[in-house]
């Protein structure tokens, strides 16, 4: 749960999902959705695929849901063919990007190094980084999880202001319908922010946590009721306009 000086925002990551048309009429819903009392209590972000990112700024002026992109390049400019920079998503109309995804440090082959690179870029752009840890079934299993996200977190986010949000998403339990106990969220939020606040002292306190992998209606007020959770990142189920706005409900219930 939020503390009172954490405002929670629940952020929908599409991952490469949304053609235009149907994706369009879910934005819709949402920002219909995202009524006073949520607004009152909760951020909304949605991620869609980059192609959308400029139409879905658009449809989302003046209603408060926030548009951000799943990934960015650390580079500004140049010849990196296929990729998109931080510049050009703030260019696009997006405040937030996500980095360090699980997928993208599996599939692609980002390192610590990396991520912390994107996150630097999103800075340099003025978008807000939501960076991404979390440990695979094996470390969990070998009772090493704190260490892999301590180290991941470490290495993962850059020094200066506390201007990013953290997001830790267990690998096994992103889209599986696997969740992790609520104390072992619990520990990994509390060892996060403890972490967090040795190395940037009292600032560290506005830094919001986020936790993802299999959030969904059913399991939202448990898990966003967790010390030091303050809020959600959610795949499948942002998909859907009405599940995404309950797991929101259940963030100011
Ligand atoms: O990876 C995720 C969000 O970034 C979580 O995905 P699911 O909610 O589908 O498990």
């Amino acid at each position: 749960m939020a503390d009172g000086t954490r405002r929670p925002l629940i952020a929908g990551n599409w991952k490469m999902h949304g053609l235009k048309v149907p994706a369009a009429r879910t934005l819709g819903e949402i920002i219909e959705g995202y009524d006073p009392a949520l607004r009152a209590g909760v951020d909304l972000l949605v991620c869609p695929p980059a192609p959308l990112l400029h139409m879905f700024s658009v449809v989302a002026v003046g209603s408060r849901v926030a548009i951000g992109a799943q990934d960015c390049h650390a580079e500004p400019l140049g010849a990196f063919t296929g990729e998109v920079s931080a510049e050009m998503i703030a260019d696009a109309g997006a405040t937030m990007v996500i980095v360090g995804h699980s997928e993208r440090r599996a599939y692609c082959g980002e390192s610590d190094g990396v991520v912390r690179g994107k996150a630097l870029a999103a800075r340099r752009a003025r978008l807000t980084p939501i960076i991404c840890v979390g440990e695979t079934r094996q470390e969990r299993d070998a009772g090493q999880a704190l260490e892999v996200v301590g180290t991941q977190l470490f290495a993962s986010v850059p020094d200066g202001p506390c201007d990013f949000v953290v997001a830790y998403e267990p690998v096994w339990a992103i889209g599986t319908g696997l969740t992790p106990t609520a104390q072992d969220v619990a520990d990994m939020h509390a060892f996060m922010r403890d972490g967090l606040c040795k190395r940037f002292g009292a600032a560290a306190d506005g830094v919001r946590l986020l936790y993802g992998g299999s959030v969904k209606p059913a399991n939202a007020g448990e898990l966003l009721a967790i010390a030091d959770v303050d809020g959600a990142l959610v795949g499948g189920a942002s998909l859907v306009a009405a599940d995404f706005l309950a797991i929101a409900g259940a963030a100011v219930s």
